[in-house]
């Protein structure tokens, strides 16, 4: 990577922001995720000429928290969710407690509280109105970022790794091997799981490719220079698959990649970002 291109990824502050994805019921969903999961809905907002609404959930304000940004488009109720996108995660102080909440809430429990396999975390999984997975992650002590992680599929967990580092300027958390259950996990992101929404990449033996779908969109990540970070991805071989520069009629300066599996990356201006917040 030219040497240039690498010195801006490193300088560059960089926040994960939201994850985008489209969903069949905006009312149904909003509700599901208020009472089966506690979330705040943050913003709405409708988009009449593009046909289409969002809205942002979390669990405290955008301009310090992960939020999910939910795409309805008018007269779309079902989506192709594909093999790639694995899960977002939640995590929770008492995965058995909030797994009964979710019952009581008449949410769908795809997988009943307990170990991980071949592991010791308790987890579950909860499927949302479009078929979305949740998983519900026990975590210890303070949880001040409850939008854990986002899980996806990957066909080379090594060229993932130095594409999320080197490109993205992520730091490598973890790995874990599950020889017992042939897959491979690695966890990257900004800062540490603790306190850190992260990218959880699946590896599964032998799998080189998957399935994408339709309705997992991507996941956006706040930038000081969308131009600089653009420069600094096609330095490092990274597709920008959307030249730098401001959205018609927001104003808002993005610019898009695709990791090495095609998974989409928005990266956002952090300053014009703040001042849509200021907007709402
Ligand atoms: C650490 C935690 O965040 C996990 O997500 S591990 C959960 C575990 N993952 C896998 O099995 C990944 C491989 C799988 N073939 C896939 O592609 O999703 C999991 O889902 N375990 C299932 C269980 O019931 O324990
Ligand atoms: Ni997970």
């Amino acid at each position: 990577m030219a040497a240039a291109g690498a010195d801006w990824v490193k300088q560059d502050e960089r926040r994960m922001l939201h994850a985008v994805y489209r969903v069949g019921d905006m009312d149904k969903t909003i509700k599901y995720y208020q009472d089966c999961f506690g979330m705040k809905l943050l913003r709405y907002r409708d988009i009449p000429e593009g046909k289409y609404s969002n809205a942002f959930l979390g669990y405290g304000p955008e301009e310090t928290h992960f939020a999910m940004e939910l795409t309805y488009n008018y007269g779309v109720d079902s989506y192709d969710l594909g093999e790639g996108f694995g899960h977002f995660g939640i995590a929770a102080p008492d995965v058995y407690k909030l797994e009964s909440a979710v019952k009581t809430a008449g949410g769908n429990v795809s997988r009943a509280a307990g170990p991980v396999k071949g592991g010791k975390t308790v987890i579950a999984f909860v499927d949302d109105p479009t078929g979305y997975k949740f998983e519900l992650i026990q975590r210890e002590g303070e949880i001040p970022e409850p939008l854990a992680q986002v899980m996806l599929r990957v066909g080379d967990l090594d060229r993932s790794i130095k594409f999320y580092t080197e490109v993205m300027g992520m730091k490598l958390l973890r790995t874990r091997d599950n020889p017992e259950y042939k897959y491979t996990l690695a966890f990257l992101g900004y800062g540490p799981e603790e306190s850190s929404t992260v990218f959880e990449l699946t590896y599964n033996y032998g799998r080189e490719t998957y399935e994408k779908g339709n309705a997992y969109a991507q996941v956006a990540i706040s930038t000081q220079d969308v131009y600089k970070t653009a420069e600094a991805a096609k330095a490092a071989g990274g597709n920008v698959v959307r030249e730098p520069g401001p959205v018609p009629g927001i104003g808002t300066k993005i610019t898009a990649v695709l990791d090495p599996d095609g998974y989409k990356i928005v990266f956002v201006d952090n300053e014009d970002f703040l001042k849509e917040l200021e907007q709402k």
